[in-house]
């Protein structure tokens, strides 16, 4: 099993007072490796919440989150960058490509923390993913030159480039029209598949979600196995 939550407990605010708001409530989740995951839920269900859970950049109020069977909840700050860094990409609605960097920059980002210098065979790879996407034209222009759809096809490069076992889509297609939409599903399916890697995305898109294997509804603070249609 890559990742379990169990009887997760997440809210805002301060626990037994007026200000405490409960998102999640008892949720539990079992995701295998090669998994395409699927999540939706309206507005304020929670959906944010449950993939920073995921993506070990927030703490749950009570429950357990293991990788691999570890559990990361225990990990100190430092810890969860550095098993972010090892083990996790990530891909937003918006894409927070840094303005003042090329494309090919911008990709190479998540290769720095590593506290090397980056690799001929990291950029090689980072080549091939750039290649593969179709922008390789672009690779010197600054996220200001580049369309929408380029843009988010530059983040997904980005997510890949240091071979993450699990790759978090939050809205991924959300800013892109219906065409570029279409064209960045295929190719998150497409890129994951050949690469092995699982793949959880939170969406509103249905043509998105209908696309992944399992679909959950986020309901009450829980998941629910939403069927396909
Ligand atoms: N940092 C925070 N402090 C207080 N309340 C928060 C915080 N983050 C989220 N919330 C509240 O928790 C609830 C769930 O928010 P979350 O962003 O996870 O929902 P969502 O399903 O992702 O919504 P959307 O689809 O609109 O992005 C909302 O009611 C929100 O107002």
């Amino acid at each position: 099993m890559l990742l379990q939550l169990q009887n997760i407990v997440k809210g805002y605010g301060e626990p037994n007072t007026h200000s405490y708001r409960p998102v999640l409530n008892g949720l539990n989740l079992e995701v295998s490796e090669g998994d395409k995951i699927s999540i939706v839920g309206p507005s304020g269900s929670g959906k944010t919440t449950l993939l920073n859970l995921m993506g070990a950049m927030d703490t749950p109020g009570e429950g357990k989150v293991l990788f691999k069977g570890k559990d990361i909840t225990s990990y100190s700050k430092q810890e969860l960058a550095g098993f972010r860094n090892q083990h996790l990409g990530f891909i937003f609605q918006m894409h927070h490509l840094l303005p003042q960097l090329t494309l090919f920059e911008n990709v190479l980002l998540p290769l720095l923390p590593q506290g090397k210098s980056i690799s001929r065979e990291q950029k090689e790879w980072a080549e091939y993913l750039i290649e593969k996407v179709g922008i390789t034209g672009q690779r010197n222009q600054k996220p200001s030159q580049l369309s929408g759809g380029e843009c988010q096809r530059t983040a997904v490069v980005r997510a890949l480039v240091n071979k993450p076992e699990l790759l978090l889509a939050d809205e991924p297609t959300g800013a892109l029209d219906e065409e570029n939409a279409n064209a960045l599903t295929d190719l998150l399916l497409t890129l994951s598949a050949e690469e092995g890697v699982t793949l959880i995305t939170v969406t509103h898109a249905t043509a998105l979600a209908d696309c992944m294997d399992k679909k959950f509804q986020l309901k009450n603070g829980k998941l629910v196995d939403s069927l396909k249609g």
